[in-house]
């Protein structure tokens, strides 16, 4: 188990909401969506909700037998529900489903939906800090190679580390739903489908007859009918997805348009103006964000979905209207 081949935001995550609000809501009070963003989503280091859920996962003796997840709880408890920086979001756009699909469960056709993009806050990147460093002291590799070191799975220490990646992927995945929640209560409706998926995580599974762990850092699990969701940008349309468990692949799939241009390109490539123009034309509103995460910084998506049809469908999209990042 390579702990830096899940990375460091174990359980960073896309998850999908669609709500039964026609779309026509979202764009007929665009104010009250804003509002419910600035309100009740939290990002970054420092910002977290004022009250707590009392989440089963808090109760979980896993936090109490292994010492570094004991240390951590507290911080865990008060980052829930809230969102990492960077590329890190929340936002509200329209779904449009364009294939039936007996697990998304509903008709063709246009849905208000949140989509949100975090992963295990201060809890996961500890873990993968702490077990990172503990792995290059137990296995020495030349230094070119130390991002791969391991931990085996017959050790104490292997162990220790899958059972907190495993809390530190629930918890990723508890946040979102907090996320969800909190604002589904601020704007009402009901929510008719979730899809969610890991994209930094890792799995045990059997290839080629034999058990593996396959270590999805950037990648979309796309096994045979499994569900998944893969965001453009902030202003193209990311896709509902059904995978078809490719071997070539290890049945996963990319997990989203990645980067054309890194962070220091886009700091030197774009101004705010150019983010502004461009945020116009698409009809999309930005609360946050800065240059490093414009949507020009993006490969095209379409491109980028053309390029792995053999990995999984296209079920329908997701075209972002409101964006919340942080500062
Ligand atoms: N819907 C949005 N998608 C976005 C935004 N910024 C980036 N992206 C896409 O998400 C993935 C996430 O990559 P990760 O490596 O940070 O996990 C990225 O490749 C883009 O395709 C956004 O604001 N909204
Ligand atoms: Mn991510």
């Amino acid at each position: 188990m390579i702990p830096y081949g899940v990375g460091m935001d174990i359980g960073c995550r896309m998850s999908l909401s669609i709500l039964h609000t026609p779309i026509s809501y979202l764009d007929g009070a665009r104010d009250k969506y804003e509002k419910a963003l600035a309100e009740h989503t939290k990002f970054g280091m420092y910002e977290t909700h004022k009250s707590h859920i009392d989440h089963e996962i808090f109760e979980r003796d896993t936090f109490d037998l292994i010492p570094i997840l004991r240390r951590l709880k507290g911080k865990a408890i008060k980052q829930m529900g809230s969102s990492g920086g960077g590329n890190h979001f929340v936002e509200f756009g329209e779904v449009e489903i364009t294939e039936k699909d007996e697990q998304v469960g509903l008709p063709k056709g246009k849905y208000l939906g949140i989509l949100s993009h975090s992963g295990s806050r201060g809890l996961g990147a500890e873990i993968a800090q702490y077990y990172s460093r503990v792995a290059t002291e137990q296995c020495p590799l030349p230094k070119e190679a130390q991002n791969f070191a391991w931990l085996d799975l017959n050790t104490h220490l292997g162990l220790e580390y899958w059972t907190a990646m495993n809390l530190a992927g629930d918890y990723a995945s508890a946040c979102h739903d907090d996320i969800h929640r909190r604002l589904v209560r601020a704007v009402g409706g009901r929510v008719k489908a979730r899809i969610e998926n890991h994209h930094n995580f890792a799995w045990k599974e059997i290839h080629n007859g034999k058990e593996v762990i396959v270590h999805r850092k950037g990648a979309t699990p796309a096994n045979e009918n499994e569900l998944g969701m893969i965001p453009g940008s902030m202003t193209a349309k990311g896709f509902i997805v059904r995978g078809k468990g490719n071997p070539d692949s290890l049945n996963s799939a990319s997990h989203g348009a990645g980067r054309a241009f890194s962070r220091g390109e886009c700091r030197s490539l774009f101004t705010q103006n150019d983010i502004r123009k461009e945020l116009k034309l698409k009809n999309v509103i930005l609360m946050g964000g800065n240059a490093e995460e414009a949507p020009m910084a993006y490969k095209d998506i379409n491109e980028v979905m053309n390029s792995q049809s053999e990995l999984v469908d296209i079920l329908g999209t997701f075209q972002p209207r409101i964006v919340r990042m942080d500062k």
